[in-house]
């Protein structure tokens, strides 16, 4: 399909969950008060939740939309076929302590816009829940014409690997490009154009407590995702007419209604529940600079936290370049079981655990205390490494989805062509070094 023409000028708020403030039309934002009697313009007065109206302020986030209809103006919704979405994790096949490893999905040959291209991977938890979180790849020819889309089941972590894509949203406009990501609230509605012609990329839905910045205890008060490097739309509208389709999900399916026009019709809005995007490359790594190599949790972007404290449902970590310094020390990831479950994607380049086999648009799931590691020719290169300088990790951006609940994978993860039946090869030549005799280094 021919790139759309898209002469869009984006024009954003940096901060992470601001109170923000934005008017497309001078003096459409009340003042000193939320729901007038008559708001500007002829407009309507609507509040959008994205927590409990109680919780404490620190988290609570909702904003108010002023906007030309209410979102309850559309026909009623109808069920429509789900496709390759599954939401429902209790229903998948028995999930195996296999090592799993997956090529990347092909750019679809038949018309598919960004709805119309998820296959969902492997997950945990449930919409009704709302905790844990559904892991879908999207790949995408045609950009949405003439439908809009929201998400009630949870909010959309949207991490693109080939072709950038356009989201204009009720509350504005933003574009991404691969080594960016975005984040589009439960509920919002949006619309995605593909101004590349094809996109490819992942998406982590979660069911659960929104995304937030980690603390940084010792680290201090600077470093890993900086707060004014999240960047939210300024206020956008369009005021069109027409015959559309509202597509939503809804408790774990999708569903169809009329709308008579566009549902991004917000003139004006402000509050703290808005979505934003940041670029992994402005991630300021903090690593070791004397010994050993570190958990990941040093690379931690974003984390949904639990009730439990110090344990997140989900978090959102990227390996971005950086210097590798530690001293006599194997510098990759060591061999490891963990109690979390790892869903990892290459964005870009290459990942400096495994040599071969894993390639960017691919994906890897590590779940509860499967063994993995380094593949053999990675461990041979590293222990026979000069540790002595540092050395860069350069031109790579993979990133991972951990969480505490194992990651199930669907029917269609374990069945695809995709799946590398050979995964398991990568550690089969790992040989045996031990030698009771030889006890030096
Ligand atoms: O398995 C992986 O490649 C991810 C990972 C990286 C790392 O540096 C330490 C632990 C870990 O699980
Ligand atoms: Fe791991």
């Amino acid at each position: 399909m021919a790139p759309v023409d898209l002469p869009v000028q984006m024009a954003y708020q940096s901060g992470f969950a601001n109170e923000f403030a934005t008017e497309a039309l001078p003096g459409a934002l009340p003042i000193g008060q939320n729901s007038p009697q008559r708001a500007a313009y002829g407009l309507y007065a609507e509040q959008l939740s994205g927590t409990a109206f109680t919780a404490p302020r620190s988290h609570n986030r909702r904003s108010w939309l002023y906007r030309i209809r209410p979102a309850a103006v559309h026909q009623p919704f109808k069920q429509i076929d789900h496709g390759r979405i599954v939401s429902d994790f209790s229903h998948v096949p028995p999930t195996p302590p296999n090592q799993l490893r997956w090529d990347p999905l092909p750019i679809p040959t038949v018309p598919t816009d960004f709805v119309g291209g998820w296959v969902t991977m492997a997950g945990n938890g449930s919409p009704d829940a709302q905790s844990g979180c559904a892991i879908h790849l999207y790949a995408a020819n045609q950009s949405m014409s003439g439908r809009f889309f929201y998400n009630a089941d949870g909010e959309l972590l949207i991490v693109p690997q080939h072709g950038r894509l356009l989201i204009s949203t009720e509350l504005g406009r933003l574009e991404i490009a691969p080594q960016e990501i975005a984040v589009i609230p439960r509920g919002v509605r949006f619309r995605v154009e593909l101004p590349d012609g094809q996109a490819r990329g992942y998406i982590c839905e979660n069911f659960g407590a929104l995304f937030r910045l980690p603390d940084l205890g010792v680290i201090g008060s600077n470093g890993l995702a900086n707060p004014r490097d999240f960047l939210t739309p300024q206020a956008w509208y369009e005021d069109v007419e027409g015959e559309f389709e509202l597509v939503a999900k809804f408790n774990g399916f999708l569903w169809s209604a009329a709308i008579g026009h566009s549902p991004l019709d917000v003139v004006a809005w402000h509050g703290n529940y808005a979505p934003y995007k940041y670029d992994l490359r402005r991630f300021n790594s903090i690593g070791s600079i004397s010994f050993d190599h570190p958990d990941p949790s040093i690379f931690l972007v974003l984390q949904s936290p639990s009730d439990t404290p110090g344990v997140d449902t989900i978090d959102f970590v990227i390996f971005p370049p950086r210097w590798l310094a530690a001293e006599s020390t194997f510098r990759p990831p060591w061999y490891h079981r963990n109690i979390a479950s790892e869903f990892m994607g290459l964005i870009h380049g290459e990942y400096d655990a495994k040599a071969e086999g894993f390639v960017p648009g691919g994906a890897s799931l590590h779940n509860c205390m499967s063994g993995h590691g380094p593949d053999a020719e990675t461990f041979d290169k590293a222990s026979n490494a000069d540790t002595s300088r540092p050395n860069k990790v350069a031109d790579t951006m993979a990133f991972m989805f951990e969480t505490p609940a194992v990651i199930k994978p669907t029917r269609f993860a374990l069945e695809t062509a995709q799946l590398q039946s050979e995964y398991f090869q990568c550690w089969q030549t790992l040989k045996k070094n031990f030698d009771p005799e030889k006890n030096e280094i």
